[in-house]
This record gives structure tokens, C-alpha cells and sequence, in this order.
């Protein structure tokens, strides 16, 4: 733990440095008025002493927050927060340093849990000087996404990661009532009917297993998850696949996807290293964007041209469900309608394609689950299976929570405060006392973290053990969020849940193992979600 930044979270350092820095201050007031006042302007001194002016009242405005704002801290009862010790305190640049080779290596998200274990929630820098509160505490999550839902809007790194691409008129992007018309808005397509249809994830599944090699070669599961993912969210959002696992991929939907890939990739980028590198110019970034709006757009209007022809008919309305139809029917602008489009696309595509791909991951890893889950397949027979039957399926449920435990495919998230308010734990020696969070403070947790605390979870917190959740033994509350909690929980949860349990019945009735081909090590490359850096490189014997 820093010794100085403890310090310096007392009133009484503040209450010194004001005393130090006033008296400098002064001195330099008192020269820029005698070199203003001299008979020749010694124009080079005068912009030194007002120079330094400036800099002294900086620092004491600094001072006298600092002060006011830890003597708050210590008459509510918070503590003070440990600060990651860095070698450069002004622009963080150690830690950059630092994360380059983790980066690299694709652990930089494993050594966010590494410093989550030594310091605890703690303060570290951003490139560029920000300063951001780190935590995994239930507590806190709790508060940021629950109790204190209205003292943490989204913004920060969060919002400055997902506006690019989104726009100002996403559910991500937007907070209070503009938020509460868009969430309303997309609600619908997530009820009961739509979530039980399972036609449309049937067709894809059956395109995905048809591409499984089954001479026990090498493939990439990751590829082929994320085609699929995308193609069946293409037909439920557009009402037309980008059909990348058929012998007829729809035109332009390669280089849309290329697109889409690139965008989230640099844009989530821009949220790591903060504002500094999001006002540079970025042409390839704003190329890409324009990419992948065209297709949805050329979608967009052809939906809309269908709909009209079908009417001219005298023909319904309605195909069978689509996202779009119900969209179009409620009159928006276009730009908006692709704002909502791409937000759902983003939200659902790439969460989902690392749910199911992590899954395989430990189950190429723990053949005796897959045994287990085979067995428990092959009681309801070699039919496809119904929506209840999916979900009273205990082994198969169990499975899909501990690889989202283990790796959930948002494994860090952020919001920034809009006022000094407290988070509950963090402060004081033991981490126990709450903390004060000031005005504009960006405050970032993660669940990856959490999820795998060892006081939480036992001794094999890290280990892949679907039990654990055998008997109902383990009943966590906020300290299994994968979908999120509190009013911006995720809408598609029980969509993704469908799908993901869908996808691995399909697999698990046609292939008896999966055999891991790559090492052990887990190798995550973050991006607006997080997807394996290497792939997922397996083999399959089929039943
Ligand atoms: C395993 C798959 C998924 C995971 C782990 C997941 C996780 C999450 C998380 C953590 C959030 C909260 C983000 C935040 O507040 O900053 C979220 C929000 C959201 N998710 Fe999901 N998601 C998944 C699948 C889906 C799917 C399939 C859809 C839709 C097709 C979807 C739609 C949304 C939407 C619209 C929000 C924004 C809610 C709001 O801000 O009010 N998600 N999701």
C-alpha cells in the first residue's frame, strides 16, 4: 500500500499544503503586479510569475477539495482506500508499462484479479492521469447496480467505449427517462413466446454441427460459434441471417462482420486507455462503423420495403417474429431504429458466442462431465427438446453457471459517480469501512474477480466444478452477477440461456467427446466483451 497516498487522504495534509502553497501564492500576486506595473513590460518574467500563478491556485483549489472532501469522509465514517503504488503518480504510465506485456500474453484481465487480491478495492491511475476505483465486493456491486442506481449513471470509460459505434440514442448509452423509453422498447422482444420459439436457433444449430468435422481434426469451436451466434442474431434482429454457416452467406455479410469485429475491438480499446487516446483522430475506427451501419441499414430498408409490398398484397403484416417488423411499426427515424438494432446485435451476439465457447472449453477439459451431461441428454430421447424441458435440466443448467462463474462474458464493467456518495466496503485497514466516492469518479468492478473469490466459492474457486451447485448448496446473491443486477439487468438473459442450453444439447446428442487442443492456459482477449486471444481448438468423436 502507498504510504503517501494514505497520507493524503487526511484533511491535515491538505490543511499543510494550503499553508505552504498560499504564501507562495501570494508572493507571486504581489510580483505580477510590480512587474506589470513597471516602467518596461519584462514580458518573459510576466508570464513566468503568471504562469506559476495559475499553477499555485490549481494546487490550492486542490487543497482545499482535498480538504473538505476527506474531512467529509472521516465525519461519515469512511476509510481510507488503498492506491496502487504507482512509480509515475501524474500520468499512471508505470501501469500502462505494465499491462503491455500482459496484454500480450492475453492475461491482462486475470491481472486485474491479481491486484484485486493484493490491494483489495483500490485506486489506480488510467493513462493520462485518471484516477479509477477498482473493486470485486459484492457489496459495492450491489450498491453501484442496485441501491445507488441512480448515483451511478453510465459514463466514464463505459460510455466512452460504446458511443461510437451505438450512438446517443442506445440503451447503453443513455441514462434516466431516455433509457427508460429505450429499455421499454426492446423489452417486448424478450417475453416468454419469443424466448420458447426455438425454431429460429434449431436452423442454426443444425448449419453449426453440420460443419463440425468428424474425423477427429482440429477446428475451431470459437469460429464457428461466433458465425452462428451471428447468424441466427441476424435473422431474429433483421428477419434475414447473414447465413456465414451456409453455402450461401447473405452479400456484403463478410465484410460486415470484418467491420463489426474491428469497431468493438478499437472502440473497447479507446475505454481502456481512456480520453487521452479518444481524441485522436480515428479514420479506420469511423470506416468500419460507417461499414456496418450501411448493412444494417440496406436491411433495414428492405424490411421496410417487404412490409409495404406485403401490405400493397393484402397480405398480414407480419412474417414470423422479427425484432425489426415490431420497430418499424412504431414510426422511428432511421438512424435511431439502427442505433436499437446494433445495440441488441452487440448486447447478444458476441456474450453468447463466449458462453457457449467457454462452456466447450472446460468440457474439453472435464470428460467426466461430459459423460454426465450425455446421460442426462440421452433421457429425453433423440428428439430436439422443448423449452421446459431445457430448463429442468439440472446438470446441463449447472454447467452453463459455472463456466459464467468462471468466465463471464462481461468480465469488467464501469460507471462514473454524479455526486459524492459512498460505496459500502473498500475503506480502512481490513477493507471494511465504507468508502466516499467524489463527483465524477469513475468506479469499475469486476466480476471475473468476484465470481472466483475464494472466500466465497471455497478453496477451488478457480477449479470447474458444476456440483458445486448440486442441491441447491450454493445460493449466491450479488456475488454471482453475470447477467448484471438491479434496473439495467440484462434483457436477453433468459434469450441467452435458451440459446446457449439449446446449443449444447444439439452438440452433446450428436458427438459423445471433445478433446481440448491447445494448452491449458486461459488466454482472454478483452474487448467490449471478451473472447478467447487464440481460439478454441478442439476435436470431436462423434456418437
Ligand atoms: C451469455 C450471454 C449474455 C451475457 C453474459 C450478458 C450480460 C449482460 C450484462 C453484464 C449487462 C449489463 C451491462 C451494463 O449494465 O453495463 C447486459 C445488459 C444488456 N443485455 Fe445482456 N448478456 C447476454 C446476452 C444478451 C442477449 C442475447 C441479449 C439480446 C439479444 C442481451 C441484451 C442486453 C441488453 C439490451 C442490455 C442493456 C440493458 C440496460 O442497460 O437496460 N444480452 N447484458
Amino acid at each position: 500500500m502507498d504510504k503517501i497516498r494514505q497520507m493524503d487522504q487526511h484533511p491535515g495534509f491538505h490543511a499543510v499544503m494550503a499553508m505552504v502553497i498560499l504564501p507562495v501564492a501570494l508572493w507571486e500576486v504581489y510580483g505580477v503586479f510590480r512587474l506589470a506595473s513597471s516602467p518596461k513590460l519584462p514580458t518573459f518574467s510576466l508570464l513566468l510569475h503568471a504562469g506559476l500563478l495559475v499553477l499555485g491556485a490549481k494546487l490550492l483549489a486542490t487543497s482545499f477539495r482535498g480538504y473538505n472532501f476527506y474531512r467529509r469522509a472521516r465525519s461519515l465514517g469512511c476509510g481510507t482506500v488503498p492506491v496502487y503504488p504507482h512509480k509515475d503518480p501524474i500520468l499512471g504510465l508505470d501501469l500502462v508499462l505494465e499491462a503491455v506485456p500482459r496484454l500480450k500474453s492475453f492475461t491482462a484481465i486475470q491481472w486485474i484479479s491479481e491486484r484485486l487480491a493484493k490491494y483489495g478495492t483500490h485506486y489506480h491511475k488510467t493513462l493520462g492521469g485518471e484516477w479509477i476505483l477498482l473493486t470485486d465486493e459484492p457489496e459495492n456491486i450491489k450498491a453501484i447496480l442496485g441501491t445507488k442506481f441512480d448515483d451511478f449513471p453510465i459514463g466514464g470509460p463505459r460510455l466512452l467505449a460504446t458511443l461510437p459505434i451505438l450512438g446517443n440514442n442506445s440503451v447503453f448509452t443513455t441514462n434516466g427517462e431516455a433509457w427508460h423509453r429505450n429499455r421499454a422498447m426492446i423489452r417486448p422482444a424478450f417475453v416468454r413466446d419469443q424466448v420458447a420459439d426455438l425454431a429460429c436457433f434449431d436452423k442454426h444449430t443444425s448449419n453449426m454441427i453440420r460443419r463440425i468435422p468428424t474425423d477427429g481434426r482440429t477446428f475451431d469451436m470459437q469460429n464457428l460459434l461466433q458465425d452462428m451466434t451471428m447468424d441466427s442474431s441476424s435473422d431474429f434482429l433483421l428477419g434475414y441471417s447473414t447465413n456465414m454457416l451456409t453455402d450461401k452467406p447473405a452479400p456484403g455479410a463478410d465484410i460486415f462482420i470484418r467491420a463489426f469485429h474491428l469497431a468493438n475491438e478499437e472502440c473497447a480499446k479507446m475505454g481502456r486507455i481512456g480520453t487521452l487516446l479518444f481524441k485522436l483522430p480515428h479514420k479506420a475506427l469511423y470506416a468500419n462503423i460507417k461499414t456496418e451501419r450501411d448493412f444494417i441499414r440496406s436491411y433495414l430498408r428492405k424490411a421496410a420495403a417487404d412490409r409495404d409490398e406485403r401490405m400493397a398484397r393484402g397480405e398480414p403484416k407480419k412474417r414470423s417474429y422479427v425484432f425489426l417488423d415490431e420497430l418499424l411499426d412504431e414510426g422511428h427515424a432511421e438512424e435511431y431504429l439502427m442505433d436499437q438494432l446494433l445495440s441488441v446485435m452487440i448486447a447478444g451476439r458476441d456474450t453468447t458466442a463466449m458462453a457457449i465457447t467457454s462452456t466447450l472449453w472446460y468440457l474439453a477439459r472435464n470428460p467426466a462431465a461430459v459423460k454426465r451431461l450425455r446421460d442426462e441428454i440421452a433421457n429425453l430421447g433423440a428428439q430436439n427438446p422443448t423449452w421446459e424441458q431445457l430448463k429442468n435440466m439440472r446438470y446441463l443448467n449447472n454447467i452453463i453457471k459455472e463456466s459464467l462463474r468462471l468466465i463471464p462474458p462481461v468480465p469488467t464493467n464501469s460507471r462514473k459517480a454524479n455526486k459524492d456518495t459512498m460505496l459500502p466496503r473498500g475503506g480502512g485497514p481490513d477493507g471494511k469501512q465504507p468508502v466516499l466516492v467524489p463527483a465524477g469518479q469513475a468506479v469499475r468492478w469486476s466480476l471475473m474477480s468476484m465470481q472466483r473469490r475464494t472466500d466465497i466459492y471455497g478453496p477451488d474457486a478457480d477449479e470447474f466444478r458444476p456440483e458445486r451447485w448440486e442441491d441447491d448448496g450454493l445460493r449466491p446473491g450479488w456475488e454471482y452477477v453475470p447477467f448484471s443486477g438491479g434496473p439495467r439487468i440484462c434483457i436477453g438473459q433468459q434469450f441467452a440461456l435458451t440459446q446457449i442450453s439449446f446449443v449444447l444439447f444439439r452438440v452433446f446428442q450428436a458427438f459423445e467427446a471433445i478433446e481440448a487442443r491447445d494448452d491449458d492456459e486461459l488466454r482472454l482477449q478483452p474487448n467490449l466483451t471478451v473472447s478467447f486471444a487464440l481460439g478454441c481448438p478442439v476435436a470431436m468423436t462423434p456418437a
